[in-house]
């Protein structure tokens, strides 16, 4: 494998381990971080405190303040800023874009002013063409992949040779296998998605609602999600697939999950933004309900469980009226409320 120069926006957790993954694999990696002080730690202690405590890094990857000293030369770009600050970090990257390279993200939530995908702002801001953007997912805390956990993640892209070329970057025989995919669609939606799944899951286990409750809730939580993902476009095995099931299962059963760790605070009664504050990482189920909530309605499709998270977040209902609100609906047949 030939050595390629890979630009990296952010130094997160799951910026942080792919950038593991990367300088395990040879390459170059350059990852850009905000602050001096993050910088000066990644390049002269290798490690990164805040966000992957007591990992190691690789002593090849080097950090810096300077979008330009990031991208120069770069063979491709890697994006794992939260949904919230990928459009203001895809607008500083822009006057360094040149149409060789390609950009892989890992991002998973929506842009909530728009309801745009993360491919579609990163083509609206890089104006690259979709063919340049691949998109990274499935089930893969930043936590197990530092520690060299194997580890099974799906590429989209619209472009094949373009997902060919980001899984040549990622694949390694030893921990971090990559499938391609062509469904962009179906691999955001589904990686978005789950985290409101894994609220809810959080959600019940913080009430001891029990193992059954939980699955059910993953079992009719991918039904909603291939629903709306379905009628968005996206091709429904997709959810079969490590971007659907396989990351629903693990962001709503490891304590890994800040989604599900959230979820699970605010069952045991903690306010919102008690959570967050305690929390100190991105949380991205929680736009993502709001998102899919006002999606839901626009492509008229049934999502009862978003609707009584959304409910719970933003409208105060209590979480245990919010269960009864899914137990007492009306009576249903299991296949054909599912459109795979
Ligand atoms: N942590 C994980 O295991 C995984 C995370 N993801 C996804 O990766 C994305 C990023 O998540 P994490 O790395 O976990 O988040 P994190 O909370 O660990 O780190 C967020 C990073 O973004 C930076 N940041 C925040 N606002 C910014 C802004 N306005 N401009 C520039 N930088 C900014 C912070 O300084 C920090 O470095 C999310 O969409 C998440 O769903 C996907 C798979 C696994
Ligand atoms: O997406 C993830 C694992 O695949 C990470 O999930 P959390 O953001 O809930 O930690």
């Amino acid at each position: 494998m030939s050595v390629k120069k890979v630009a990296v926006f952010v130094a997160g957790s799951w910026g942080t381990a792919l950038c593991q993954v990367l300088a395990d694999n040879q390459h170059e990696v350059v990852v850009w971080t905000r602050s001096e002080q993050q910088a000066v730690e990644i390049n002269e202690r290798h490690t990164n405190e805040k966000y992957l405590p007591n990992a190691v890094l690789n002593p090849a990857i080097r950090a810096t303040t300077s979008v330009e000293d990031a991208m120069k030369g770069a063979y491709a770009c890697l994006i794992v800023a939260p949904s919230a600050a990928l459009r203001a970090v895809a607008a500083q990257m822009k006057q360094y874009w040149h149409s060789d390279m390609f950009i892989v993200h890992a991002v998973k939530g929506f842009e909530t002013e728009t309801l745009a995908r993360m491919s579609e702002v990163l083509n609206d801001e890089l104006q690259c063409g979709e063919e340049r953007i691949a998109v990274l997912s499935g089930p893969s805390h930043a936590e197990e992949v530092i520690s060299q956990c194997p580890t099974t993640v799906v590429i989209a892209s619209a472009s094949l040779e373009t997902a060919a070329k980001a899984q040549d970057l990622f694949m390694n025989d030893s921990y971090f296998r990559v499938y391609t995919n062509s469904d962009v669609v179906g691999v955001e939606l589904a990686g978005a998605l789950k985290n409101i799944i894994a609220l809810g899951a959080g959600l019940s286990d913080g009430l001891k609602f029990g193992d059954n409750g939980k699955a059910a809730l993953i079992t009719r939580g991918l039904a909603e999600i291939v629903r709306l993902g379905t009628a968005m476009g996206a091709n429904p095995l997709t959810f079969a697939g490590l971007a659907g099931v396989g990351d629903l299962v693990v962001t709503c059963t490891s304590q890994h999950s800040r989604n599900w760790r959230a979820g699970s605070m605010i069952g045991q009664g903690m306010p919102i933004d008690e959570v967050l504050k305690q929390m100190g990482m991105v949380v991205e189920g929680i736009r993502t309900t709001k998102a899919a909530h006002i999606l839901a309605e626009k492509h008229d499709v049934q999502m009862p469980i978003t609707e009584q998270l959304y409910r719970v977040l933003f409208e105060q209902l209590d979480p245990k009226t919010a269960v009864e609100k899914l137990m007492g609906r009306v009576r249903k047949n299991e296949i054909e409320d599912i459109s795979f």
